[in-house]
Protein backbone atom coordinates (compact mmCIF):
# COMPACT_ATOMS: atom_id res chain seq x y z
CA UNK A 1 0.00 0.00 0.00
CA UNK A 2 1.16 3.36 -0.23
CA UNK A 3 0.82 5.91 2.24
CA UNK A 4 1.39 9.42 2.84
CA UNK A 5 3.86 9.66 5.68
CA UNK A 6 3.58 6.81 8.74
CA UNK A 7 2.25 8.04 12.03
CA UNK A 8 2.70 6.44 15.79
CA UNK A 9 0.33 7.58 17.59
CA UNK A 10 0.98 7.51 21.32
CA UNK A 11 -1.96 7.79 22.71
CA UNK A 12 -5.13 6.35 21.53
CA UNK A 13 -8.41 8.05 23.58
CA UNK A 14 -11.27 10.26 21.70
CA UNK A 15 -8.57 12.80 20.41
CA UNK A 16 -6.40 10.40 18.71
CA UNK A 17 -9.43 8.83 16.94
CA UNK A 18 -10.91 12.11 15.30
CA UNK A 19 -6.87 12.75 14.63
CA UNK A 20 -6.38 9.43 13.08
CA UNK A 21 -9.45 9.96 10.80
CA UNK A 22 -8.08 13.02 9.65
CA UNK A 23 -4.72 11.86 9.00
CA UNK A 24 -6.38 8.64 7.59
CA UNK A 25 -8.25 11.12 5.08
CA UNK A 26 -4.85 12.52 4.00
CA UNK A 27 -3.14 8.98 3.20
CA UNK A 28 -1.60 8.41 6.14
CA UNK A 29 -0.39 5.28 8.01
CA UNK A 30 -1.42 5.63 11.74
CA UNK A 31 -0.22 2.92 14.56
CA UNK A 32 -2.40 3.71 17.49
CA UNK A 33 -0.70 2.65 20.65
CA UNK A 34 -2.16 2.95 24.40
CA UNK A 35 -1.90 0.70 27.45
CA UNK A 36 -4.97 -0.54 26.70
CA UNK A 37 -6.88 -3.11 23.73
CA UNK A 38 -9.31 -1.61 22.06
CA UNK A 39 -8.81 1.93 22.30
CA UNK A 40 -11.03 4.74 20.35
CA UNK A 41 -8.08 5.24 18.04
CA UNK A 42 -6.80 1.46 17.59
CA UNK A 43 -10.72 1.22 15.84
CA UNK A 44 -10.04 3.19 12.93
CA UNK A 45 -6.41 2.61 12.50
CA UNK A 46 -4.45 0.63 10.19
CA UNK A 47 -2.36 -1.55 13.48
CA UNK A 48 -2.09 -0.91 16.79
CA UNK A 49 0.23 -1.51 19.97
CA UNK A 50 -0.64 -2.14 23.46
CA UNK A 51 2.16 -1.21 26.07
CA UNK A 52 2.49 1.16 28.39
CA UNK A 53 4.04 4.11 26.93
CA UNK A 54 5.34 5.24 30.41
CA UNK A 55 7.99 2.21 30.44
CA UNK A 56 10.92 3.96 28.06
CA UNK A 57 12.13 0.45 27.20
CA UNK A 58 9.22 -0.38 25.57
CA UNK A 59 8.71 3.05 24.15
CA UNK A 60 11.55 3.00 22.30
CA UNK A 61 11.49 -0.28 21.36
CA UNK A 62 7.96 0.67 19.41
CA UNK A 63 9.50 3.62 17.73
CA UNK A 64 12.39 1.80 16.54
CA UNK A 65 10.68 -1.04 15.26
CA UNK A 66 7.70 0.69 13.34
CA UNK A 67 10.17 3.81 12.06
CA UNK A 68 7.74 6.08 11.84
CA UNK A 69 7.96 9.76 10.01
CA UNK A 70 6.46 11.18 12.31
CA UNK A 71 5.53 10.02 16.33
CA UNK A 72 2.89 11.81 17.39
CA UNK A 73 1.48 12.17 21.35
CA UNK A 74 -1.94 11.88 22.80
CA UNK A 75 -1.74 11.81 26.70
CA UNK A 76 0.16 12.78 29.15
CA UNK A 77 1.08 9.27 29.99
CA UNK A 78 4.49 8.84 28.44
CA UNK A 79 8.39 8.60 29.17
CA UNK A 80 8.88 11.68 27.33
CA UNK A 81 13.20 11.10 27.91
CA UNK A 82 12.93 8.89 25.37
CA UNK A 83 11.23 11.21 22.81
CA UNK A 84 14.24 13.52 23.46
CA UNK A 85 16.73 10.89 23.30
CA UNK A 86 15.33 9.58 20.04
CA UNK A 87 14.80 12.79 18.25
CA UNK A 88 18.38 13.59 18.71
CA UNK A 89 19.08 10.23 16.52
CA UNK A 90 16.68 11.86 13.84
CA UNK A 91 13.30 10.88 14.60
CA UNK A 92 10.58 13.56 14.22
CA UNK A 93 8.41 14.12 17.17
CA UNK A 94 5.03 15.86 17.06
CA UNK A 95 5.50 19.27 17.70
CA UNK A 96 8.54 18.91 19.45
CA UNK A 97 10.52 16.46 21.83
CA UNK A 98 11.09 19.84 23.84
CA UNK A 99 7.64 20.58 23.93
CA UNK A 100 6.49 17.56 24.90
CA UNK A 101 9.21 17.33 27.71
CA UNK A 102 7.87 20.31 28.74
CA UNK A 103 4.20 19.92 29.26
CA UNK A 104 4.07 16.29 30.07
CA UNK A 105 4.44 17.79 33.69
CA UNK A 106 2.85 20.89 35.35
CA UNK A 107 6.05 22.09 36.59
CA UNK A 108 7.70 22.04 33.04
CA UNK A 109 5.68 24.20 31.44
CA UNK A 110 5.00 26.85 34.94
CA UNK A 111 8.41 26.94 34.84
CA UNK A 112 9.21 28.00 31.19
CA UNK A 113 5.70 30.31 30.80
CA UNK A 114 6.59 32.27 34.19
CA UNK A 115 10.39 32.49 34.50
CA UNK A 116 11.90 31.67 31.28
CA UNK A 117 9.27 34.01 29.29
CA UNK A 118 8.01 36.15 31.65
CA UNK A 119 3.86 35.51 31.25
CA UNK A 120 1.41 36.25 33.74
CA UNK A 121 0.41 32.90 35.80
CA UNK A 122 -1.38 32.43 38.75
CA UNK A 123 1.41 32.49 41.98
CA UNK A 124 2.33 29.02 42.60
CA UNK A 125 4.73 26.64 44.75
CA UNK A 126 5.55 22.95 44.34
CA UNK A 127 5.97 20.30 46.85
CA UNK A 128 7.04 17.22 47.87
CA UNK A 129 5.40 16.49 50.90
CA UNK A 130 2.57 17.13 53.51
CA UNK A 131 5.16 19.24 55.43
CA UNK A 132 6.09 21.29 52.38
CA UNK A 133 2.26 21.61 51.21
CA UNK A 134 1.62 23.54 54.40
CA UNK A 135 4.55 25.44 54.22
CA UNK A 136 3.64 26.95 50.29
CA UNK A 137 0.12 27.24 51.65
CA UNK A 138 1.38 30.10 53.72
CA UNK A 139 2.67 31.64 50.97
CA UNK A 140 0.30 31.48 48.42
CA UNK A 141 -2.65 31.99 50.77
CA UNK A 142 -6.55 30.36 51.01
CA UNK A 143 -8.24 29.67 48.72
CA UNK A 144 -5.86 27.32 46.04
CA UNK A 145 -5.75 24.81 44.09
CA UNK A 146 -3.48 21.77 44.48
CA UNK A 147 -2.80 19.23 41.49
CA UNK A 148 -0.24 16.64 41.06
CA UNK A 149 2.40 17.70 38.54
CA UNK A 150 1.59 14.93 36.44
CA UNK A 151 -2.01 14.58 35.97
CA UNK A 152 -4.54 15.60 33.09
CA UNK A 153 -8.36 15.80 32.81
CA UNK A 154 -8.58 17.46 36.68
CA UNK A 155 -7.15 14.03 37.93
CA UNK A 156 -6.07 14.54 41.69
CA UNK A 157 -7.01 18.29 41.15
CA UNK A 158 -8.86 19.93 44.71
CA UNK A 159 -9.72 23.33 45.61
CA UNK A 160 -8.58 24.43 49.01
CA UNK A 161 -10.75 26.73 50.75
CA UNK A 162 -9.30 26.26 54.02
CA UNK A 163 -5.50 24.79 55.91
CA UNK A 164 -7.37 21.76 57.56
CA UNK A 165 -8.33 20.92 53.95
CA UNK A 166 -4.13 20.11 52.83
CA UNK A 167 -3.80 17.08 54.09
CA UNK A 168 -6.89 15.62 51.92
CA UNK A 169 -6.05 17.29 49.62
CA UNK A 170 -2.21 16.39 49.46
CA UNK A 171 -3.28 12.34 49.89
CA UNK A 172 -6.05 12.91 46.70
CA UNK A 173 -3.40 14.04 44.53
CA UNK A 174 -0.56 11.76 45.38
CA UNK A 175 -3.01 8.92 44.88
CA UNK A 176 -4.83 9.89 42.03
CA UNK A 177 -1.23 11.04 39.80
CA UNK A 178 0.06 9.55 37.10
CA UNK A 179 3.52 7.93 37.15
CA UNK A 180 6.12 8.02 39.76
CA UNK A 181 6.61 11.74 40.99
CA UNK A 182 5.29 12.57 44.30
CA UNK A 183 5.31 16.41 43.48
CA UNK A 184 2.10 18.53 43.52
CA UNK A 185 1.77 21.99 42.48
CA UNK A 186 -0.53 24.43 44.12
CA UNK A 187 -2.22 27.28 42.88
CA UNK A 188 -3.31 30.62 43.68
CA UNK A 189 -6.79 30.21 42.95
CA UNK A 190 -7.72 32.73 40.33
CA UNK A 191 -11.47 33.95 40.36
CA UNK A 192 -11.54 34.29 36.87
CA UNK A 193 -14.42 35.80 34.84
CA UNK A 194 -14.41 33.34 32.54
CA UNK A 195 -11.79 30.81 30.75
CA UNK A 196 -10.64 29.97 27.28
CA UNK A 197 -8.83 27.56 24.88
CA UNK A 198 -6.86 29.35 22.12
CA UNK A 199 -5.94 26.94 19.22
CA UNK A 200 -2.74 28.02 18.19
CA UNK A 201 -1.28 26.13 14.75
CA UNK A 202 2.41 26.60 14.36
CA UNK A 203 3.54 26.02 10.69
CA UNK A 204 6.32 26.18 8.47
CA UNK A 205 5.07 29.97 7.51
CA UNK A 206 3.70 30.91 10.22
CA UNK A 207 1.16 30.74 13.69
CA UNK A 208 -2.13 30.68 13.11
CA UNK A 209 -5.16 31.18 16.02
CA UNK A 210 -8.40 30.10 15.89
CA UNK A 211 -11.72 31.74 17.08
CA UNK A 212 -10.99 31.90 21.40
CA UNK A 213 -13.52 28.26 22.87
CA UNK A 214 -14.99 29.39 25.75
CA UNK A 215 -15.83 26.47 28.32
CA UNK A 216 -17.18 25.06 31.67
CA UNK A 217 -15.05 22.63 33.91
CA UNK A 218 -16.55 20.84 37.03
CA UNK A 219 -13.84 18.46 39.09
CA UNK A 220 -11.40 19.89 36.99
CA UNK A 221 -12.31 18.05 33.91
CA UNK A 222 -14.61 19.99 30.84
CA UNK A 223 -18.37 19.73 30.40
CA UNK A 224 -19.39 21.95 27.88
CA UNK A 225 -17.57 24.27 25.29
CA UNK A 226 -18.05 27.00 22.96
CA UNK A 227 -16.74 28.89 19.89
CA UNK A 228 -16.80 31.74 19.56
CA UNK A 229 -16.26 32.61 23.16
CA UNK A 230 -17.19 36.44 23.86
CA UNK A 231 -13.99 37.95 24.54
CA UNK A 232 -12.88 41.82 23.84
CA UNK A 233 -10.08 42.16 21.26
CA UNK A 234 -7.45 43.66 23.56
CA UNK A 235 -7.91 40.16 25.63
CA UNK A 236 -7.29 38.17 22.28
CA UNK A 237 -4.76 39.86 21.44
CA UNK A 238 -3.15 39.76 24.83
CA UNK A 239 -4.01 35.90 24.47
CA UNK A 240 -2.80 35.41 20.79
CA UNK A 241 0.38 37.19 21.72
CA UNK A 242 0.97 34.56 24.88
CA UNK A 243 0.45 31.83 22.92
CA UNK A 244 3.07 32.60 19.96
CA UNK A 245 5.65 33.39 22.54
CA UNK A 246 5.00 29.86 24.58
CA UNK A 247 4.63 27.70 20.90
CA UNK A 248 7.86 30.00 19.28
CA UNK A 249 9.63 28.73 22.89
CA UNK A 250 8.53 24.88 22.34
CA UNK A 251 9.51 24.38 18.69
CA UNK A 252 8.02 22.21 15.78
CA UNK A 253 4.84 22.38 13.86
CA UNK A 254 1.12 21.39 14.87
CA UNK A 255 -1.91 22.11 16.80
CA UNK A 256 -1.55 23.55 20.59
CA UNK A 257 -4.46 23.73 22.45
CA UNK A 258 -3.42 26.98 25.00
CA UNK A 259 -5.46 27.81 27.73
CA UNK A 260 -6.15 30.98 29.72
CA UNK A 261 -7.94 32.29 32.72
CA UNK A 262 -9.92 36.28 31.71
CA UNK A 263 -10.36 38.18 35.14
CA UNK A 264 -11.87 41.69 33.50
CA UNK A 265 -9.53 43.16 30.61
CA UNK A 266 -6.53 40.26 32.50
CA UNK A 267 -5.66 37.55 30.53
CA UNK A 268 -3.85 34.67 32.59
CA UNK A 269 -1.76 31.83 31.14
CA UNK A 270 -2.69 29.05 32.52
CA UNK A 271 -1.72 25.44 30.78
CA UNK A 272 -1.28 24.01 27.22
CA UNK A 273 -1.35 20.67 25.46
CA UNK A 274 0.98 20.72 22.07
CA UNK A 275 -2.08 18.49 20.51
CA UNK A 276 -5.98 18.43 20.04
CA UNK A 277 -7.50 19.77 23.09
CA UNK A 278 -10.35 18.11 24.88
CA UNK A 279 -12.51 21.13 24.51
CA UNK A 280 -11.57 21.45 20.95
CA UNK A 281 -14.07 19.12 19.64
CA UNK A 282 -16.09 21.57 19.49
CA UNK A 283 -14.34 22.32 16.47
CA UNK A 284 -15.76 19.06 14.73
CA UNK A 285 -18.61 21.10 13.99
CA UNK A 286 -17.67 25.04 14.42
CA UNK A 287 -15.11 24.80 11.61
CA UNK A 288 -14.24 24.13 8.12
CA UNK A 289 -10.67 22.44 9.05
CA UNK A 290 -11.49 21.01 12.75
CA UNK A 291 -8.20 20.74 15.03
CA UNK A 292 -7.74 17.77 14.30
CA UNK A 293 -7.73 18.85 10.66
CA UNK A 294 -5.11 21.61 11.54
CA UNK A 295 -2.72 19.31 13.49
CA UNK A 296 -2.47 16.64 10.67
CA UNK A 297 -1.43 19.54 7.98
CA UNK A 298 0.58 21.22 10.55
CA UNK A 299 2.32 18.17 11.12
CA UNK A 300 2.33 16.92 7.52
CA UNK A 301 3.70 20.78 6.08
CA UNK A 302 0.43 21.21 4.07
CA UNK A 303 -1.40 24.63 3.57
CA UNK A 304 -3.94 26.40 5.72
CA UNK A 305 -5.48 28.93 3.20
CA UNK A 306 -8.11 29.67 5.51
CA UNK A 307 -9.92 28.12 8.35
CA UNK A 308 -13.74 28.96 7.67
CA UNK A 309 -16.19 29.77 10.76
CA UNK A 310 -19.82 27.59 10.05
CA UNK A 311 -21.29 29.84 13.64
CA UNK A 312 -21.76 29.71 17.27
CA UNK A 313 -21.17 26.16 18.10
CA UNK A 314 -20.94 24.26 21.31
CA UNK A 315 -20.08 20.71 22.45
CA UNK A 316 -21.73 19.25 25.62
CA UNK A 317 -19.90 15.47 27.26
CA UNK A 318 -21.43 12.59 27.64
CA UNK A 319 -20.35 10.56 31.26
CA UNK A 320 -20.56 7.48 32.46
CA UNK A 321 -21.47 7.29 36.23
CA UNK A 322 -20.02 3.89 37.37
CA UNK A 323 -17.83 1.22 36.03
CA UNK A 324 -18.58 -1.07 33.45
CA UNK A 325 -16.87 -3.53 30.99
CA UNK A 326 -20.55 -4.12 29.01
CA UNK A 327 -21.89 -0.81 27.65
CA UNK A 328 -24.89 -0.02 25.51
CA UNK A 329 -25.98 3.08 24.53
CA UNK A 330 -29.68 4.46 23.93
CA UNK A 331 -31.19 7.77 22.84
CA UNK A 332 -29.16 7.88 19.69
CA UNK A 333 -31.79 8.83 17.65
CA UNK A 334 -33.59 11.24 20.15
CA UNK A 335 -30.30 13.27 20.57
CA UNK A 336 -30.23 13.66 16.79
CA UNK A 337 -33.51 14.83 16.44
CA UNK A 338 -33.39 17.92 18.93
CA UNK A 339 -34.83 20.85 16.91
CA UNK A 340 -33.26 24.24 16.65
CA UNK A 341 -30.27 23.75 14.86
CA UNK A 342 -27.63 21.38 13.61
CA UNK A 343 -26.62 18.31 16.08
CA UNK A 344 -24.30 15.46 15.75
CA UNK A 345 -22.74 13.11 18.54
CA UNK A 346 -19.30 11.07 18.73
CA UNK A 347 -19.38 8.05 20.73
CA UNK A 348 -15.83 7.03 21.41
CA UNK A 349 -16.55 3.25 21.12
CA UNK A 350 -14.14 3.08 24.94
CA UNK A 351 -14.38 -0.69 25.75
CA UNK A 352 -15.00 0.15 29.60
CA UNK A 353 -16.81 2.90 31.78
CA UNK A 354 -15.58 4.25 35.27
CA UNK A 355 -17.71 7.00 37.31
CA UNK A 356 -17.16 10.84 34.83
CA UNK A 357 -15.42 8.43 32.32
CA UNK A 358 -16.05 10.49 28.61
CA UNK A 359 -17.55 7.96 26.62
CA UNK A 360 -18.83 10.92 24.17
CA UNK A 361 -19.51 14.08 23.03
CA UNK A 362 -22.80 16.29 22.15
CA UNK A 363 -22.20 18.79 19.17
CA UNK A 364 -24.33 21.78 18.10
CA UNK A 365 -24.35 24.66 15.84
CA UNK A 366 -27.05 27.01 16.11
CA UNK A 367 -28.36 31.31 15.59
CA UNK A 368 -26.51 31.60 18.83
CA UNK A 369 -24.02 30.49 21.23
CA UNK A 370 -26.48 30.61 23.96
CA UNK A 371 -28.99 28.17 21.39
CA UNK A 372 -25.83 25.80 20.61
CA UNK A 373 -25.16 25.33 24.21
CA UNK A 374 -28.73 24.18 24.72
CA UNK A 375 -28.95 21.98 22.15
CA UNK A 376 -25.46 20.27 22.57
CA UNK A 377 -26.34 19.96 26.24
CA UNK A 378 -30.36 18.69 25.37
CA UNK A 379 -28.66 16.30 23.16
CA UNK A 380 -25.64 14.85 25.41
CA UNK A 381 -29.01 13.97 27.69
CA UNK A 382 -30.22 12.34 25.50
CA UNK A 383 -27.98 9.10 25.58
CA UNK A 384 -28.39 6.93 27.46
CA UNK A 385 -25.75 4.30 28.37
CA UNK A 386 -26.98 1.05 29.58
CA UNK A 387 -24.73 -0.96 31.60
CA UNK A 388 -24.46 -5.04 31.89
CA UNK A 389 -26.18 -7.43 30.04
CA UNK A 390 -29.31 -5.95 30.00
CA UNK A 391 -30.82 -6.08 26.22
CA UNK A 392 -31.82 -2.47 25.06
CA UNK A 393 -34.59 -1.47 22.38
CA UNK A 394 -33.10 0.19 19.45
CA UNK A 395 -29.96 -0.31 19.72
CA UNK A 396 -27.69 -3.03 18.16
CA UNK A 397 -24.13 -4.16 18.59
CA UNK A 398 -21.93 -3.44 21.76
CA UNK A 399 -20.06 0.24 22.17
N1 LIG B 1 -5.39 28.27 39.72
C1 LIG B 1 -6.66 28.04 39.37
N2 LIG B 1 -7.64 28.92 39.70
C2 LIG B 1 -8.93 28.69 39.37
N3 LIG B 1 -9.35 27.60 38.69
C3 LIG B 1 -8.43 26.70 38.33
C4 LIG B 1 -7.04 26.87 38.66
N4 LIG B 1 -6.36 25.82 38.14
C5 LIG B 1 -7.28 25.04 37.55
N5 LIG B 1 -8.52 25.55 37.65
C6 LIG B 1 -9.76 24.97 37.09
O1 LIG B 1 -9.58 23.58 36.88
C7 LIG B 1 -9.56 23.29 35.47
C8 LIG B 1 -8.55 22.20 35.18
O2 LIG B 1 -7.26 22.65 35.52
P1 LIG B 1 -6.02 22.28 34.59
O3 LIG B 1 -6.30 22.66 33.18
O4 LIG B 1 -4.80 22.83 35.21
O5 LIG B 1 -6.06 20.70 34.78
P2 LIG B 1 -5.80 19.50 33.83
O6 LIG B 1 -5.89 18.31 34.70
O7 LIG B 1 -4.56 19.75 33.09
O8 LIG B 1 -6.97 19.50 32.81
P3 LIG B 1 -6.90 19.14 31.23
O9 LIG B 1 -5.93 18.04 31.08
O10 LIG B 1 -8.31 18.75 30.95
O11 LIG B 1 -6.52 20.42 30.55
C9 LIG B 1 -9.26 24.60 34.79
O12 LIG B 1 -9.72 24.60 33.45
C10 LIG B 1 -10.02 25.57 35.70
O13 LIG B 1 -11.41 25.52 35.46
N1 LIG C 1 -7.73 16.42 28.88
C1 LIG C 1 -6.99 15.45 28.17
C2 LIG C 1 -7.92 14.57 27.34
O1 LIG C 1 -9.09 14.82 27.21
N2 LIG C 1 -7.36 13.51 26.75
C3 LIG C 1 -8.12 12.55 25.99
O2 LIG C 1 -8.68 11.60 26.85
C4 LIG C 1 -8.13 10.31 26.58
C5 LIG C 1 -8.03 9.47 27.82
O3 LIG C 1 -9.34 9.16 28.20
P1 LIG C 1 -9.63 8.04 29.33
O4 LIG C 1 -9.03 8.58 30.60
O5 LIG C 1 -11.12 7.95 29.35
O6 LIG C 1 -8.94 6.77 28.87
C6 LIG C 1 -6.80 10.59 25.91
O7 LIG C 1 -6.33 9.49 25.18
C7 LIG C 1 -7.16 11.78 25.07
O8 LIG C 1 -7.83 11.40 23.89
MG1 LIG D 1 -6.35 22.13 31.40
Amino acid sequence: MAFTAKLLLLGSGELGREFTISAKRLGCEVIACDSYAGAPAMQVADASEVFSMLDGDRLRAAIRRHRPDFVVPEVEAIRTEVLAELEAEGVAIVPSARATVMTMNRDGIRDVAADALGLRTSRYRYAESLDAVQAAAGEIGLPLVIKPVMSSSGKGQSLVRDAEGLAAAWDHAVSAMRGDRRRVILEEFIDFDYEITLLTIRTRTGVLFCPPIGHRQERGDYQESWQPAAMSPAAIAAAEAMARTVVDDLGGYGLFGVEFFVHGEEVIFSELSPRPHDTGMVTLISQSLSEFDLHARAILGLPIPAIAQRGPSASAVILADRASDTLRYAGLAEALAVPGGEVDVRLFGKPSARPSRRMGVALARAESIEAARRLAAEAAGRIRIHYGDAAVAGTDGDA
